[in-house]
């Protein structure tokens, strides 16, 4: 193989390996539900220190004539940001609060991508996570930091937030990818 076709060979291959794709185990999520047919199907992906995922929006998420809704560009920083939050902490979450700056206009039909990681870990029951959006320029539109609070299974199950018969899967897919 010719010098430069291997470099790219091998550089093709360490970027692949770089990011792994995440698995989801709730196809009904609005935001990751693959099976979820008004929804996202956002998928994610992690190389170890950030989450990303990159979508289209469809026209019926917009909010006026070609601008997406800025629920939704939330609900993308929201769950880029959770999807972080448990994958880079491997806790349990819920998002507390966050904050959402919208720098530029983002319209439908049009490629964005979203990227997070832990800005902070407050202490061992909360995280400050950080998301961006860029459009198909590589422009940020929109950016958000948010407070997690971080749960264990057993707080997480006490709280009656995942069903028993859940808590497996879900301990399982925060370690392993797709
Ligand atoms: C949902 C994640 C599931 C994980 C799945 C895993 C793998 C699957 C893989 C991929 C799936 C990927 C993604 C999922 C994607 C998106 C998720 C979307 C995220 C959301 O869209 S999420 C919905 C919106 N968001 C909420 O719906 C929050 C509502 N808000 C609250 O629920 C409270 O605000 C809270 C709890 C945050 C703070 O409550 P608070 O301010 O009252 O806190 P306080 O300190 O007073 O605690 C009082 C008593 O709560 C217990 N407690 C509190 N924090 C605890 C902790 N960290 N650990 C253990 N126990 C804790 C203790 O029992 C304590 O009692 P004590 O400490 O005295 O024993």
């Amino acid at each position: 193989m010719p010098a430069l076709k291997h470099w790219l060979y091998m550089k093709e291959v360490l970027i692949v390996a770089e990011w792994t794709a995440l698995k989801n185990i709730d196809p009904h999520c609005f935001a990751c539900g693959q099976g979820n047919a008004h929804g996202l199907h956002m998928r994610f992906f992690s190389d170890g220190e950030r989450v990303r995922s990159r979508l289209i929006i469809p026209g019926h998420l917009r909010g006026w004539h070609t601008l997406v809704h800025g629920g939704v560009l939330a609900t993308i920083l929201d769950e880029a940001m959770s999807w972080a939050a448990i994958h880079l902490t491997g806790r349990f979450i819920l998002t507390q609060e966050m904050t959402v700056r919208f720098k530029k206009p983002v319209r439908i039909e049009e490629e964005v991508r979203v990227e997070s990681c832990v800005a902070e870990r407050i202490s061992p029951r909360k995280a400050l996570l950080k998301a961006e959006i860029r459009n198909s320029s590589g422009d940020i539109c929109a950016e958000s930091s948010g407070v997690f609070a971080l749960f264990t299974a057993e707080a997480f199950t006490r709280m009656n937030l995942v069903p028993e018969n859940m808590l497996d899967a879900m301990n399982q897919s925060m370690w392993r990818s797709a």
